[in-house]
């Protein structure tokens, strides 16, 4: 059976340079491209690539996917600063290269992509729910991708349980003390060296709380995550957002 053809983006940073050897280490699937900034984006047609692994930064992960689809080459995104707006135009991309997958991952590793479902599922039953994330201090966005989707997800399930609002009695604060408002979610970004990516999320009822937490303690812990998406995006046309759509969850 021929081996996939991957090409990753990003590939001299952090999550990049660990996603080179874990494509070379497995079985079916073949590096075709390593490019780091400044290399040109043509190497992916030349080569043949298939599927390209971004893990850029924000800035440069829309001409990167823009070119892809395009070319009529699935993705695989754990690059951070998705909107909306980009979001919607992702979209338009993808709407005129109908066959192409884009797989958007806001966090590779199994255990933060647990979170996240536990965190949605518990928090209705809170009166209280707030996230706190913590990273290494060269991260370059704040909050987290996973800290901003897991805040999303809680605020649906809030909403769509019909919770009260959260007590909060504050009145005066330094700007900054109460976090950022996520969706009326409270989230916290502590950035301190020693640390990888880290995550909890704290929910308080009447006389108890839960405290779900999550520790990525090196970059493996996103590899399993991101060979999956390579395998499956090239059978799953659009975008997915989510590595919990690739998974067995139920
Ligand atoms: N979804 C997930 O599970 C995970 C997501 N991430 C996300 O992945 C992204 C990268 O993180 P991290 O590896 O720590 O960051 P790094 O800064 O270590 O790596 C990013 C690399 O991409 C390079 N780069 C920038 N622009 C381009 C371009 N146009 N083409 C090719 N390469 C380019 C950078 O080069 P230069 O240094 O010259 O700028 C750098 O080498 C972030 O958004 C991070 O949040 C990280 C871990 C897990
Ligand atoms: O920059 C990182 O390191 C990470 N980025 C992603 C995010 O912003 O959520 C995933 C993980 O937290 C590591």
């Amino acid at each position: 059976m021929s081996k996939l053809r991957v090409a990753v983006l990003g590939a001299k940073g952090r999550i990049g340079s660990e996603a080179v050897r874990a494509v070379e280490a497995a079985d079916d699937l073949e590096l075709v491209a390593a490019l780091g900034r400044g290399d040109t984006l043509e190497t992916l047609a030349e080569t043949g690539a298939q599927v390209a692994v971004e893990l850029t930064n924000p800035d440069s992960v829309m001409a990167n996917l823009e070119y892809c689809v395009g070319h009529g080459i699935h993705a695989v995104v754990g690059t951070t600063g998705w909107t909306d707006e980009r979001l919607a135009q992702l979209n338009g991309w993808l709407s005129a290269s109908p066959e192409t997958g884009v797989l958007i991952a806001p966090n590779f590793s199994i255990g933060a992509v647990l979170t996240m479902k536990f965190a949605q599922q518990a928090a209705r039953y809170f009166e209280s729910v707030e996230v706190i994330e913590l990273h290494h201090p060269n991260k370059a966005d704040a909050p987290s991708g996973t800290a901003a989707r897991t805040a999303q997800l809680i605020a649906a399930a809030r909403r769509e349980a019909d919770c009260a609002p959260q007590p909060d009695a504050t009145s005066t604060a330094l700007d900054g003390a109460r976090g950022a408002d996520v969706d009326g979610i409270p989230v916290h970004s502590v950035r301190l060296r020693g640390l990888l990516a880290h995550q909890e999320v704290l929910l308080g009822g009447e006389g108890e709380t839960l405290t779900i937490r999550h520790d990525s303690l090196h970059h493996s812990s996103f590899m399993p995550g991101i060979l999956l998406g390579a395998r499956r995006v090239v059978t799953t046309p659009g975008l997915t957002f989510g590595l919990e759509h690739f998974l067995d969850l139920n």
